[in-house]
C-alpha cells in the first residue's frame, strides 16, 4: 500500500505542482493517475520512488515513510517505466532489460537467463534478445520498457504514459497486454496518462487529477462514469459527447465500457481472483 499523507511538492522556481495531496493505492492493484497536462502526475509518480522529494507532507510504502529509505536502494526496488522506453541505444535488448539487476550485483549468466524469460513475459521473441534498440519497432521497444521495469521483481511498478508514443493500434495491444501480465503478477501499478479511455480500462482506481495534483473524483471506472462528481469531470469523461459518450453494458458476465457508437471501448476489470 502507498500512502500520500498531505503531500505538496513546490519547486525552486515557485511553481506549486502539487498542492496537500492525500491518497492511498491499494496493494496489488492499479490506480491510474489521469488529468490534463501539468496536472501534477509525473511529479506525484516521481516522488513514489523518491526521484521528486516533497516540500511537505510524507508518502509511506506499507510502514514505511520512504523519507527514511535510501533512494538510489528505493528506486532499484521499483520498477519503472516511462514514455519512448527511456533504453539504452548501445545495449542489446537483453542487456537493457538487466540493466538494474546487473548493477544490483546479479551475476551476468543469470540476469540474461531472467531477461529471456521476461521476453516471454511480455510477448518479445527470444529471437529479438541480440538486437539493438533502434532495430526494434516503437511498440517492440515499448514492451523491452516493461520487461526492464519487471526485472528486479518488484513490488511496485511506475508506469509513466508508457505507451503514449506508439499508434492506436499497437496502443491497443500493449494494453491488453499489460491487462495480462497484470492479472498474472498482480504488482501495485501507478499507471499515468492523459487518456481517459485507457484510464477506464486499465484502473482499478482512476484519479482524475486538475492543475496542482488537486483532486476532481477518485473510484473504480464505474463509479465514476455512473456518478461524475462535476462538471469537470463530466467534461473530462465525454459524457455530453458522442463518440464518448461511454456506458458500462454486461456482456457474457463481464463489465464492458461501450461507447457512443455501441463499439466496446474496453472491458473493465470484473473483480476475478488470480
Ligand atoms: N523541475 C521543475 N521545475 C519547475 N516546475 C516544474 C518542474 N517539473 C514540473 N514542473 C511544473 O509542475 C507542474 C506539474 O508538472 P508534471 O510534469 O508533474 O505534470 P503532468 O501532469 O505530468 O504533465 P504532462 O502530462 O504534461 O507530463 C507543471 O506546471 C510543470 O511545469
Amino acid at each position: 500500500m502507498i500512502t500520500f499523507d498531505s503531500v505538496s511538492k513546490r519547486f525552486p522556481d515557485g511553481t506549486l505542482a502539487v498542492d496537500d495531496f492525500n491518497l492511498t493505492l491499494p496493494s496489488r492493484t492499479t490506480t491510474v493517475l489521469v488529468g490534463s497536462s501539468g496536472s501534477g502526475k509525473t511529479t506525484l509518480l516521481r516522488m513514489i520512488n523518491r526521484m521528486v522529494d516533497p516540500t511537505a507532507g510524507s508518502i509511506r510504502i506499507d510502514d514505511d515513510d520512504i523519507s527514511t529509505l535510501e533512494p538510489v536502494k528505493l528506486r532499484r526496488s521499483i520498477g519503472y517505466v516511462m514514455q519512448n522506453s527511456g533504453l539504452l541505444p548501445h545495449r542489446t535488448v537483453a542487456d537493457n532489460i538487466a540493466t538494474v539487476p546487473l548493477l544490483s550485483g546479479v551475476k551476468r549468466p543469470a540476469a540474461r537467463t531472467q531477461a529471456l524469460e521476461l521476453m516471454d513475459t511480455v510477448g518479445l521473441d527470444r529471437s529479438l534478445a541480440e538486437r539493438y534498440p533502434s532495430q526494434l519497432s516503437g511498440g517492440q521497444q515499448q514492451r523491452v520498457g516493461v520487461a526492464r521495469g519487471l526485472a528486479v521483481n518488484p513490488n511496485i511498478l511506475l508506469m509513466d504514459e508508457p505507451f503514449g508514443a506508439v499508434d492506436p493500434l499497437v496502443r491497443s495491444e500493449l494494453q491488453q497486454e499489460l491487462v495480462r501480465i497484470q492479472k498474472d503478477l498482480a504488482k501495485t501499478i501507478v499507471f499515468v496518462t492523459h487518456d481517459i479511455d485507457e484510464a477506464f480500462l486499465l484502473g482499478d482506481q482512476v484519479v482524475l487529477l486538475k492543475t496542482g495534483g488537486k483532486i476532481a473524483q477518485v473510484g473504480t471506472p464505474a463509479d465514476i462514469l455512473a456518478n461524475p462528481a462535476d462538471d469537470f469531470v463530466n467534461t473530462f469523461v465525454g459524457a455530453d459527447r458522442g463518440r464518448r459518450a461511454l456506458r458500462i453494458e454486461q456482456v457474457s458476465g463481464r463489465q464492458v465500457v461501450v461507447d457512443g457508437t455501441g463499439r466496446i471501448a474496453g472491458i473493465l476489470n470484473d473483480g476475478t481472483p488470480t
